[in-house]
C-alpha cells in the first residue's frame, strides 16, 4: 500500500522549536518519526553536530531506525554525526560518561554501576533496614529532582527520621563519594551537571541542535528535567512525540505528568494525531471511553484499511467457565471473520505472567548468571547473535562490574582490548559453556570454574567486586517446584508462547498490532483490572491504561472475556450501542 502522509503527520514534518505530538494508538508514530528524521538528515551538512533520535529501549530505537531504512534504504545516513538510541544511552554517553568529572567528589570519571546485586552492607544496617526490606536493592533508593529521597515511587520514610542521615542516605554517600551511579540515577547526575556548568549544556546543544524523542510518555521527571535544559541552551529544535494515555511504566518511573504538564504549556506547541490507522471506527467508539484524555467525548477516527469492519466489539460474559472454553470462543469467532489463527494475526492478553514449572521466583541471583545462561540457551536453541551479546554483556559486567548501555559498552571494550581478541574470547565461552541440556544446578556449577578459566587464558582480570559464589549462584531451594534444580537448562528458555497464536501479557504486546485480541479479565477483586475498575475506576491510574493499551492493539476484533456483573449493561462504558453482549454458556 502507498503511504500518504496526513495533513495531521505533515504539521509534525513542518513543524520547528519546542512541539509536542500527542498521539492517539495507531497514528503511525513510528513511520512519521522516521520521516521527520529523514527530513533532517536528507539534506544534513554540518559535520560536527547532529539530529538525536531517542527512544526508551533499544527495540523501540532500532524499529525507527529500520523503518527509516525501509523509506529510504539511506544506509550510512543514519550514522555519526546522528544518534539513534535510548533515552538512557543518550544520558550516559554524551553527558554523564562524557563530563561527569566535574560533578564527582574526586573529578574521577563516574562509573555507571550494575542497577541488581546490591545490597547495603552489613555496616550500615540498623535493623528497620531489615524491617522495612531495604536492605537489598539499594539502587532503588535514589533522589528526586525536588532533592527527596525515594525508593521506587515513594519518598523515603523511616522510623530512624530523626537521626541525622540515614542509613542508605549514609550509604548512598559513600557511593558517589567514590563516583558511583545507578543507571536509574543517572538523568538526576546530569540534570545537576548541566544546572551547575551551563557551558555544558551549551555543548551539547551545539552537538545535536535536533532531538526527537518518541514514547515521551515513559519518560522521568529527571529525565525530563534534563531536556528541558537542553531545550533552554541553544538547540534549535526539540519534539516530544507519544501518548500520555499509554504510559504503563510507572514501576520503572515513568510519568505521563511529564507529557501532559507540556500540553498545557504556553511555551510548546502542540500537534495532534488523532487518525487511528489501525483499527476499526467500531473499536475506536469504544476505547475513547477508556481514554483520559478523551473522556469519551468524541473518538478517533479510523482511517486505516479496517476503518469499516462491520463487527462491533464484543463482551462476552462467563460464568464459571475453564481459561480454555473461553479462548476457543473466541478462536471460532476469528475464524468465522476469516481471521486465520496465526501468532502475527491473533492474541489473547492477560494481566500478569502467564506461569508454568519453569517460573521460579528469584531463581536467578544475578544478573549476570541468567544473561550466560540465556546466551547457552541461545546458542544452541535460538539465535547466535543474540547469544553473542548476552555473553558479551555479562562478561563485561564481570571485568568492568558495571551495567551500560550497549554502545558505550563497545566504547570502552575496545580501550580495553582490541575488538578481535574481545570477539575471540566471547566466543570461546560460548563454544565450550556447559550444554544446555545440563541440569541447571549442575550447569551453574561448572559454569563458574569454566569462566574464571577462560577469563584466566585471556588474561583478563575479574572485577574485585565480583564474587564468583555469589554472582554465578541460583536460588537454594523452592517450596512450588522442589525439584526445580533438576530440570534442564533448555526448559527454562524455551518460549511459554509457543502455539497458534499470541499468548501475552499487556506489557508485551505495547506498540503491536493484531487482527483480533481476547483480553481475558480473570480477577473480580484486587488491585489488578477487574469488572469494577472498568466499570467506574477512575481513568487517570496505571491500570487503565494499561486496559486501554491492551484494547488498543486490535484492527478488527475486540473481545473482552469477564464475569457478568451486576449493572453492567447500564454502565455507560458498556453500553449496548457499542458493544455486542455475548454469552458463554456452560460453567456453572
Ligand atoms: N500516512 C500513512 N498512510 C498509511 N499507513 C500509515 C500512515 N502512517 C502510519 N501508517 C501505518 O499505521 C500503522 C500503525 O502505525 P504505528 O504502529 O507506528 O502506530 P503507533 O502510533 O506507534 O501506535 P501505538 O501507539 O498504538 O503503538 C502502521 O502499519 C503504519 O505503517
Amino acid at each position: 500500500m502507498v503511504e500518504k502522509m496526513t495533513e495531521e503527520q505533515k504539521e509534525f514534518l513542518n513543524a520547528e522549536g519546542k512541539v509536542v505530538i500527542n498521539a492517539c494508538p495507531g497514528s503511525g508514530k513510528t513511520y512519521t518519526v522516521a520521516h521527520k528524521l529523514l527530513s533532517y538528515v536528507d539534506n544534513w551538512e554540518d559535520y560536527h553536530s547532529g539530529v538525536a533520535v531517542l527512544s526508551f529501549t533499544n527495540v523501540a530505537s532500532n524499529e525507527i531506525y529500520e523503518k527509516a531504512q525501509s523509506i529510504h534504504g539511506s544506509l550510512g545516513k543514519l550514522g555519526y554525526p546522528h544518534f539513534i538510541g535510548t533515552v538512557d544511552s543518550f544520558i550516559d554517553e554524551f553527558i554523564v560518561l562524557r563530563y561527569g568529572h566535574l560533578h564527582t567528589v574526586g573529578k574521577v570519571r563516574p562509573r555507571i554501576a550494575l542497577s541488581d546485586n546490591w545490597k547495603i552492607p552489613y555496616k550500615y544496617w540498623r535493623s528497620e533496614c531489615n524491617k522495612n526490606g531495604c536492605v537489598d536493592n539499594i539502587e532503588q533508593f535514589y533522589y528526586g529532582v525536588d532533592k527527596k529521597l525515594y525508593k521506587g515511587n515513594e519518598q523515603v520514610i523511616c522510623d530512624r527520621r530523626k537521626a541525622k542521615m540515614l542509613p542508605c542516605q549514609q550509604y548512598k554517600k559513600m557511593l558517589s563519594d567514590r563516583g558511583i551511579v545507578f543507571q536509574n540515577e543517572t538523568a538526576l547526575f546530569a540534570y545537576q551537571l548541566l544546572k551547575k556548568y551551563p557551558e555544558v549544556a551549551a555543548a551539547i546543544a551545539e552537538r545535536f541542535p535536533i532531538i526527537i524523542i518518541d514514547e515521551v510518555q515513559d519518560t522521568s521527571i529527571s529525565q525530563m528535567a534534563v531536556f528541558d535544559l537542553l531545550s533552554e541552551s541553544g538547540m534549535k529544535s526539540i519534539f516530544l512525540v507519544g501518548d500520555p494515555d499509554q504510559s504503563i511504566y510507572e514501576w520503572r518511573n515513568a510519568n505521563p505528568k511529564c507529557m501532559l504538564q507540556k500540553l498545557e504549556d504556553p511555551n510548546w506547541e502542540t500537534i495532534e494525531l488523532t487518525g487511528n490507522f489501525r483499527s476499526s471506527q467500531n473499536i475506536c467508539n469504544v476505547t475513547s471511553l477508556f481514554s483520559a484524555s478523551l473522556q469519551g467525548n468524541g473518538s478517533n477516527n479510523a482511517i486505516g484499511e479496517w476503518k469499516d469492519e462491520k463487527e462491533k466489539p464484543v463482551l462476552l460474559l462467563t460464568k464459571k467457565n475453564s481459561e480454555d472454553e473461553i479462548i476457543n470462543y473466541f478462536l471460532d469467532k476469528c475464524s468465522k471473520m476469516g481471521i486465520e489463527i496465526l501468532p502475527k494475526n491473533v492474541a489473547v492478553l492477560t494481566r500478569g505472567r502467564i506461569y508454568s514449572d519453569t517460573d521460579i521466583a528469584g531463581l536467578w541471583k544475578s544478573k549476570e548468571i541468567e544473561l550466560f545462561a540465556k546466551a547457552a540457551y541461545e546458542w544452541k536453541c535460538g539465535s547466535r547473535k543474540k547469544a553473542y551479546q548476552e555473553a558479551s554483556k555479562a562478561s563485561y559486567s564481570m571485568i568492568f562490574n558495571e551495567d551500560i548501555d550497549e554502545y558505550v559498552m563497545n566504547q570502552n571494550i575496545r580501550k580495553y582490548t582490541d575488538d578481535d581478541t574481545w570477539k575471540d574470547y566471547v566466543i570461546d565461552i560460548l563454544v565450550d559453556m556447559p550444554d544446555d541440556e545440563t541440569e541447571i544446578g549442575e550447569w551453574v556449577k561448572s559454569f563458574s570454574t569454566f569462566f574464571y578459566s577462560v577469563c584466566a587464558r585471556y588474561g583478563y582480570e575479574i572485577s574485585i567486586d565480583k564474587k564468583l559464589k555469589d554472582i554465578f549462584k541460583i536460588k537454594q531451594s523452592d517450596k512450588k517446584t522442589p525439584n526445580f534444580k533438576q530440570i534442564p537448562l533448555r526448559k527454562y528458555f524455551e518460549k511459554k508462547t509457543e502455539g497458534k497464536y499470541t499468548r501475552s501479557s499487556i506489557h508485551g504486546v505495547k506498540g503491536e498490532s493484531y487482527d483480533a485480541v481476547l483480553i481475558y479479565v480473570k480477577s473480580r477483586t484486587g488491585s489488578t483490572i477487574t469488572p469494577k475498575l472498568l466499570m467506574e475506576g477512575p481513568l487517570d491510574q496505571e491500570l487503565m491504561r494499561l486496559a486501554y493499551v491492551a484494547m488498543t492493539r486490535p484492527r478488527r476484533l475486540l473481545m473482552l472475556a469477564m464475569l457478568d456483573t451486576k449493572g453492567i449493561k447500564t454502565c455507560e462504558r458498556f453500553s449496548e450501542k457499542l458493544w455486542k453482549y455475548e454469552v458463554l454458556e456452560g460453567g456453572s
